[in-house]
C-alpha cells in the first residue's frame, strides 16, 4: 500500500486505503468514501492498542453534533494529520454517536480492540500553523490537572511547578492552551489553563495579600538592618514600614500566571546578570551573601554604597563607603542615582546604580540584597537582574533552626550589635512578610530558597548561580523589546 502524506489523506480522491507507519508503530487506514468528498471512514490502529491518542471530544452546542474538541500536539492523532479539530465524529465501530454524549462514547471506545473506525465529516476549520512560531512562558504557579475541576480532560492536562519554562504550542483555543515543558522528550503536548483563565481564577479568588493586611503592619523586632555594607540593613525603617502598609493594601490588580520569556546566553565579555536576592528582615539574606563573598571573592562582589558620615581613621573614600556630603546624597537622590537609600543615626546611606554597573564593568557576579519595590528599577535589559527570594521555612523549623540565632540590628559603622533571641512574633513576621512578598511580586522571583538547614540552602544557592553561568537562561521577552 503505497504510503502517502499527511496532507493529501484529507484529498477527496477515490482513495480506498492506505497506510503509513510513525516511529510508535501507529496507523490509519482510509476506506473507500461512502457518499461524496466529505464523508470518510476512518480506522486508527495503533499497537499499543490506545485509540485516538491526543484528541478531546465534545458536543456542539448548536448543532448537537459530537466534535473533534483539540488535538493535542504531537500526539498520535496531531501526527497521523487525519483528523482535525472541529471534524464531526458520525459513528464509532459501526455505532452512531450523533445523539450522544461524549461520557458514553468513551466506553465504545475503551471496549475496542486495539482497532477502532470512526466515521468521520471532516470540520470545515483549517488548523493554524502553529509551526514555527515558538512561544516560551516561565510558569509562575504550580499546576495539577488532576486537582482541577475545570480542564475537559485530566488526562490531557500538563502538570508543572512554579518557574518551568514550558514551549507553548496552541493559543487557539481562549480558555486551554496547548503547551510542552520545555527539553521534555515527550513530544505530545498537554493542556494547560490560558493566561486569560487563570488570571481570572486568581483575581475571583480572595487575595491572600489583602487578608494579611487586616494584622500586617506590625513593627518587627527583626526590622532594623545592620548596614549597607554587606547587609541591606536600615534605610528608613519606619518610612519602609509605612510603604510596606500601603503596598500591602494596594494589592496588585494583575495575578499574573505566565511571564513571556525568551532565550539568553551570555556572550564573552558580556556583563554577568545582577544578583538580586530579596527576603523579609531576618531571614538570611546577609547570613547568604556573606557566604557566597567569602565562598569565591574573585567572583562574586557587591557594590561600595554611598553615606554622608564622617569617614573613620582606617577606612579609605571608595572602599567601605564613597563618602559624600549630604548636599550631594540629596541631589542624588533627586536624580534618582540610588537603588535604595535610607537614614540611621542622622547620615544618609544608600547604594547608587552606577556603583552596581562599575561591579559588573570588573567582570563580578554583583549580589545585592534590596526590598523587592526596588526590583523594579534593577529589572532592565541592562542588568537582566536574576531575582532571588529567600523564604523562611515554616514555623516549627524556624524555631529549631534558629535556636542560637541572634535578630542583628545596629549599623555595622557602629559594630553589629546582636543581643535578642528571635521570638515566636519575628518568626511570624518572617512568615508573613515573605507570602506577602511573594504574592505581590511573585512574578518577579526567577528563584526560591527556603533558608531552613543555612548550610543546604547556601548550597542551593551557590549551585543555582554556577548553573546560571553554564545553561541557557530565560528572560522576560519585554527586555528584548527594551534593548
Ligand atoms: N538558616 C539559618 N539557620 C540559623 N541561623 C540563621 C540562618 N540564616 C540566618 N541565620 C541567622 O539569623 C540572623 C539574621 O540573619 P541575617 O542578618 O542574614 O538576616 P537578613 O535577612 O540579612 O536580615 P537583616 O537585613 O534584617 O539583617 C543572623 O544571626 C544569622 O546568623
Amino acid at each position: 500500500i503505497p504510503s502517502l502524506s499527511a496532507g493529501s489523506s484529507r484529498s477527496n480522491t477515490n482513495v480506498f486505503a492506505f497506510c503509513t507507519a510513525t516511529p510508535t508503530n501507529y496507523f490509519m487506514v482510509f476506506t473507500k468514501q461512502e457518499t461524496f468528498s466529505l464523508l470518510n471512514l476512518l480506522q486508527i490502529l495503533d499497537s499499543t492498542g490506545s485509540v485516538l491518542q491526543g484528541a478531546t471530544i465534545k458536543k456542539d452546542g448548536s448543532t448537537g453534533a459530537i466534535v473533534v474538541a483539540r488535538i493535542m500536539r504531537g500526539g498520535a492523532a496531531d501526527r497521523s494529520g487525519l483528523i482535525h479539530e472541529g471534524d464531526e465524529l458520525r459513528e464509532v465501530n459501526g455505532v452512531p454517536v450523533e445523539h450522544k454524549r461524549p461520557e458514553e462514547i468513551v466506553p465504545i471506545l475503551a471496549k475496542s480492540d486495539g482497532a477502532v473506525t470512526f466515521k468521520v465529516i471532516p470540520g470545515s476549520k483549517e488548523e493554524l500553523e502553529a509551526e514555527g512560531t515558538k512561544i516560551f512562558v516561565r510558569t509562575l504557579f504550580d499546576y495539577n490537572p488532576r486537582e482541577d475541576p475545570a480542564i475537559p480532560c485530566k488526562d490531557a492536562g500538563l502538570e508543572f511547578r512554579r518557574g518551568d519554562v514550558l514551549q507553548i504550542v496552541s493559543q487557539e483555543d481562549d480558555t486551554w492552551w496547548q503547551a510542552r515543558r520545555h527539553g521534555d522528550t515527550n513530544l505530545r503536548a498537554g493542556l494547560i489553563p490560558s493566561r486569560q483563565l487563570q488570571e481570572r481564577r486568581v483575581a475571583l479568588r480572595r487575595p491572600e495579600a489583602l487578608f494579611h493586611a487586616a494584622g500586617a503592619p506590625k513593627p518587627s523586632a527583626a526590622g532594623l538592618r545592620r548596614s549597607f555594607r554587606l547587609s541591606r540593613k536600615d534605610i528608613r525603617v519606619q518610612e519602609t514600614q509605612i510603604r510596606w502598609r500601603k503596598s500591602q493594601i494596594l494589592v496588585s490588580k494583575n495575578f499574573p500566571s505566565y511571564q513571556d520569556v525568551v532565550p539568553y546566553s551570555r556572550k564573552p565579555g558580556e556583563p554577568y546578570r545582577l544578583v538580586l536576592l530579596v527576603g523579609p528582615s531576618g531571614v538570611g539574606v546577609s547570613e547568604l551573601k556573606r557566604k557566597l563573598l567569602l565562598s569565591d571573592p574573585e567572583r562574586f562582589s557587591v557594590p561600595v554604597p554611598h553615606t554622608t558620615r564622617e569617614c573613620r581613621r582606617h577606612e579609605r573614600d571608595g572602599v567601605e563607603y564613597h563618602f559624600i556630603s549630604k548636599h550631594m546624597f540629596e541631589n542624588h537622590i533627586l536624580n534618582h542615582k540610588f537603588v535604595e537609600y535610607g537614614e540611621h543615626g542622622g547620615h544618609y546611606y544608600g547604594t547608587s546604580v552606577d556603583s552596581v554597573r562599575t561591579v559588573l564593568a570588573e567582570s563580578k557576579v554583583c549580589l545585592l540584597d534590596v526590598e523587592p519595590h526596588a526590583v523594579k528599577t534593577l529589572y532592565t535589559t541592562e542588568f537582566k537582574p536574576y531575582v532571588v527570594l529567600v523564604k523562611p521555612p515554616a514555623m516549627e523549623q524556624l524555631r529549631i533552626s534558629r535556636r542560637r540565632a541572634r535578630i542583628l540590628s545596629g549599623c555595622a559603622h557602629v559594630k553589629p550589635i546582636c543581643h535578642f533571641f528571635f521570638q515566636d512574633a519575628d518568626f511570624e513576621d518572617m512568615i508573613n512578610t515573605a507570602q506577602t512578598m511573594e504574592n505581590k511580586y511573585g512574578y518577579l522571583f526567577e528563584k526560591i530558597i527556603v533558608n531552613d538547614d543555612l548550610a543546604l540552602a547556601f548550597a542551593e544557592i551557590r549551585a543555582e548561580l554556577a548553573r546560571l553561568e553554564k545553561e541557557t537562561n530565560w528572560i522576560p521577552k519585554t527586555w528584548l523589546s527594551q534593548s
